[in-house]
């Protein structure tokens, strides 16, 4: 049996912490899929590199009202893919044939499947079914999760990517833009794919149980996310999916559903599942080397990723609250400082964790929504600006877009920022850095230039009307 000074099971995140400074460490990397995880393959990367195109295209659609109309001719769905693929698989495999070059003489990648037996013993199932077990002093477990399969009738891990039923996972491979897709969801997962294919041409159909998307962002947002969405798609609001099955001809997929005018069943080409994703912790049986998991499948960690047992530590959506890949990547940059250097550890920063939903329009958030506050009992001051009230928004003849700042009134700190509108990822960013540094609502304001006529006045117009309200509210407190 191989013994290591350190095993690395994952490649997303986890394969970002190995550098020179383990030079004298014998390290085996585990790994049953692709290098590069979730985000390259089959996550953020090539789902952007459908949303951008499908932004090319609204843009185009929209572009009437700003007195230029441009025509569609032709979605080239195979060569888009072919196109996205060809570079991402690519990445994956240079990725892969660097760690098993010369240039790492020190590391073993072992494909194959991971599963801990013991304390700190690991037994490997190779693709072609044998077995290695190999022992470690340190493992880092960085083995991610998986998309949620709904419990429905004609639904199970064995029907995914067959007869036109679909995760993330399997979808943007697919040889044809379907005609009609069914999207069941209304997270992010679901809210980007009915984006990319109704700019694409597909008739989309989008289930959901509440009455709203994206229902952990704040309500504001939330509400005018939905509203748009609707305006573009059939959304369908209050549905339940009770089953999937073949169509009666065979050539396609029936989804039937429950919703506020009863029992339907709906015929497509595609079912995309965006129901969630689960930590991959049953999987790979963490508990079997003595690990703390939540019930919510999540491996226990404190703020160094240290797991409950010494010398096993995790990172990534296998640990963590934010599926999110900048946070995979912080924590595996504190696992790595960790392993290096454990008389003198660091801890992880989750204080202002941002996030982005890549739609039309985009959104983007960080900290306390209102609705957060108002349970947590915070006071707050809000200042709520629309895009079109700035020159850029005036540009694009914007109407939905707006910013959205909470500032506590006693410091003038920000508590959280919301924004849904043209770039709202990028345009977030300086509030997130204002978070980060401490930087009150005013001085991020009117300490700094705001280009004249960019997109970001509508942030410093914001910051404007939230460090008045807080002054306001401080006044008659
Ligand atoms: C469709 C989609 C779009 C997304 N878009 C964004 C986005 O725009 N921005 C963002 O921040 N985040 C996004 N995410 C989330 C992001 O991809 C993840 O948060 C991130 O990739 C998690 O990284 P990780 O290293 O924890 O896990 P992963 O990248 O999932 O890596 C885990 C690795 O472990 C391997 N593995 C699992 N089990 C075993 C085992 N038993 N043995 C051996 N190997 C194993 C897997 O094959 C995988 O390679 C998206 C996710 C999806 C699904
Ligand atoms: N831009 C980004 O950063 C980005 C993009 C995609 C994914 N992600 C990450 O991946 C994670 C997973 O994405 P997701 O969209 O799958 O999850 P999600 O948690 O965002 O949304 C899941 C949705 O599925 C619904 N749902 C759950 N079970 C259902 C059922 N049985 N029937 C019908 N609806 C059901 C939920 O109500 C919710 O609307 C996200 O939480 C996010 O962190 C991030």
């Amino acid at each position: 049996m191989s013994h290591f000074d350190l095993v690395i099971i994952g490649t997303g995140s986890g394969n970002t912490i190995v550098n020179r400074q383990f030079a004298d460490w014998s390290v085996a990397i585990v790994e049953s899929g692709p290098f590069g995880g979730t985000c390259l393959n089959v996550g953020c990367i090539p789902t952007k590199m459908y949303v951008y195109p499908s932004d090319v295209v609204t843009a185009a659609a929209d572009a009437d009202r700003l007195g230029v109309s441009l025509a569609l001719e032709k979605v080239d769905w195979p060569g888009m893919r072919d196109r996205i693929f060809g570079r991402i698989d690519g990445n994956a495999a240079h990725a892969q044939a660097a760690r098993e070059s010369e240039v790492w003489p020190n590391v073993s990648v072992l494909t194959g499947t991971g599963r801990f037996v013991d304390d700190k013993r690991l037994a490997v199932t190779a693709p072609d079914g044998s077995v290695q077990e190999i022992t470690a002093d340190r493992f880092v477990i960085a083995a991610g999760g998986r998309p949620v399969i709904p419990d429905v009738p004609g639904l199970d891990e064995g029907s995914i990517g067959r007869n036109g039923i679909h995760t993330s996972d399997t979808v943007m491979r697919i040889d044809e833009l379907p005609r009609r897709i069914v999207v069941v969801g209304g997270g992010y997962i679901a809210a980007e794919f009915a984006h990319v294919f109704s700019a694409l041409g597909s008739t989309v159909i989008q289930l959901v149980r509440g009455d709203r998307l994206l229902r952990s962002h704040d309500d504001e947002v939330a509400a005018a996310y939905t509203e748009v969405a609707a305006g573009k798609y059939d959304l369908r609001r209050n549905t339940e999916l009770c089953g999937v099955g073949p169509t009666a001809d065979g050539n396609g997929v029936a989804v039937s559903v429950e919703g506020p005018y009863g029992e339907e069943t709906i015929p497509a080409d595609v079912v995309l599942l965006a129901t969630g994703r689960q930590p991959n912790s049953d999987l790979l049986d963490v508990r079997a080397t003595g690990v703390a998991v939540g019930d919510d499948g999540l491996v226990q960690v404190d703020d160094q990723q240290r797991t409950s047992v010494d010398g096993i530590w995790a990172l990534g959506d296998i640990c963590s609250p934010w599926q999110l890949k900048h946070v995979a990547n912080h924590e595996a940059k504190v696992v790595r400082h960790n392993l290096l250097h454990p008389d003198e550890p660091i801890a992880s920063d989750h204080r202002f964790v941002p996030a982005a939903v890549f739609t039309d329009p985009q959104i983007a958030s960080v900290g306390l929504t209102e609705q957060d506050a108002i349970a947590r009992g915070v006071t707050y001051a809000v200042g709520r600006r629309d895009y079109g009230d700035t020159a850029a928004g005036w540009a694009r003849e914007d109407h939905t877009g707006f910013v959205k700042v909470l500032v506590d009134p006693e410091t003038g700190l920000l508590l959280g920022a919301h924004a849904i509108g043209p770039e709202a990822a990028t345009v977030i960013q300086p509030l997130i850095q204002a978070m980060s540094f401490g930087q009150t609502a005013d001085q991020v304001a009117r300490g700094q230039y705001w280009i004249h006529p960019a997109l970001p006045e509508v942030v410093e117009n914001a910051l404007l009307e939230a460090a008045r309200n807080s002054r306001r509210s401080a006044r008659r407190a």
